[in-house]
């Protein structure tokens, strides 16, 4: 029986499933490969959640994705001997401007999107070599491309745009977002399993190792946290987030930082891990009693409830706030935070049911419904690589 496998290579992990093919793939088999404090690990459990290996990686390992992608390919061999893999789908962080729908991947294809790696060093040059890892390991299956920059290419001008000399535009300096799988998961189950919301405005909080917001009306993306890159918006594990361009500026000129310097400060060395000075993982900051953990955290709630606000203002109005990612599905005591500062908006949770991770924790009457929704990126790329 022919099936599909999926490789979705985040910032600090490699996301994987196994699938059924078409018409609608069932998911067999799934797990991740992340790494947590010092030590590297691959998951694998079946589509009831048993676990099926927990394997530690050599410490060689840490942190390098084309060992996670090896370690990964070798488990569902050991696990699945001999399945037939008809097609391979990859989530591809950036799309630029050519490619705003699932695409096969052939070579003229990967050429265009390896000129995007500048544009998106954590993830890109991963996501590729996932593509030629694949090709190595299934030859005769189809590659697929999906793009975290798709979801949001129909955006209105003005939140596609920067005031930039207008050539600039032109030439592609946009804002793209990202995390346009996951916000498309999330749409297509609320299309599912709240029409009336779907239908209306919606800001979905996609907060992991990358966090990014989006405003979503009617199932369309308006406007995202994100933009040319995937540093813009909010604070992220090692990402800084928004920034005013004048202190780039004063980097290069009263700093002396060359562009290779500022890029690794920018996305390796700021966000939580930069302002905390302990760590990127959320999990280890709320466990730490360093203050500067709790600054890192404050400033992280604190920008996720402006953008809320600004979202708010370029939807015209909120129905539901929906929470997601590794910190947004997870993490109760941020979640409580966030809403905590926006009853001015309308948002109330009920302390209860966030607690207890509850699908719907507003509370009872609120004006604006908060959810929280397990994202599947793998699922979205399972349909489109099953459907190519
Ligand atoms: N139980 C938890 N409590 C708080 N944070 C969590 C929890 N589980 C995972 N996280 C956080 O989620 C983040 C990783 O999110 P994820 O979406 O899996 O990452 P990626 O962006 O690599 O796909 C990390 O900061 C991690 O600390
Ligand atoms: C785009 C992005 O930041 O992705 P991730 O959350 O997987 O790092
Ligand atoms: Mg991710």
């Amino acid at each position: 029986m022919s099936r599909v496998l999926v490789l979705n290579a985040g910032s600090s992990s490699v996301k994987f499933g196994l699938f059924t093919d078409a018409p609608e793939p069932e998911e067999i088999a799934a797990g991740l490969v992340e790494t947590v404090g010092e030590e590297t690990h691959l998951h694998l459990r079946d589509a009831g959640g048993a676990a099926l290996a927990e394997d530690r990686l050599p410490p060689r390992d840490r942190g390098h994705h084309r060992a996670a992608i090896a370690a990964i390919l070798a488990a569902l061999e050991t696990h699945f001997p001999g399945e037939a893999i008809t097609a391979v789908g990859h989530r591809i962080v950036h799309g630029g401007l050519d490619f705003t729908e699932p695409q096969v991947l052939d070579e003229a294809a990967l050429t265009r999107l390896e000129a995007l790696v500048p544009f998106a060093p954590l993830h890109q040059p991963h996501n590729l070599s996932g593509v030629r890892a694949a090709q190595e390991a299934f030859p005769g299956a189809t590659q697929v491309g999906c793009f975290d920059t798709a979801f949001h290419r129909g955006q209105p001008f003005v939140n596609d745009t920067f005031a930039l000399p207008r050539a600039y535009y032109a030439r592609g300096v946009r804002r793209y977002g990202f995390h346009g799988l996951s916000y498309d998961y999330i749409s297509g189950h609320l299309a599912e399993t709240a029409p009336e919301l779907h239908a209306g405005r919606v800001i979905v909080a996609h907060l992991g190792n990358g966090s990014s917001m989006c405003g979503i009306r009617a199932g369309r993306s308006v406007a995202s946290s994100m933009g040319f890159t995937a540093l813009d918006g909010l604070p992220m594990g090692t990402r800084c987030g928004q920034i005013d361009p004048g202190v780039l500026l004063y980097m290069i000129e009263q700093e002396g930082m060359g562009p290779a310097e500022l890029g690794e400060m920018l996305y390796r060395r700021s966000g939580l891990l930069g302002l905390s000075g302990v760590s990127s993982d959320m999990r280890s900051l709320l466990a730490s009693e360093v203050p500067a953990a709790r600054e890192a955290i404050d400033y992280f709630t604190a920008r996720i409830r402006r953008e809320t606000g600004g979202l708010t203002a370029a939807l015209e109005g909120l129905d539901a706030l929906v929470f997601t990612g590794g910190i947004g599905e997870n993490a109760t005591e941020i979640r409580a935070e966030i809403c905590a500062g926006l009853g001015w908006l309308g948002v109330r949770i009920d302390p209860a049911a966030n607690d207890a991770g509850a699908r719907v924790i507003s509370a009872e009457g609120a004006q604006v419904t908060v959810m929280v929704i397990p994202t599947n990126e793998e699922l979205v790329i399972a349909r489109a690589a099953a459907r190519a």
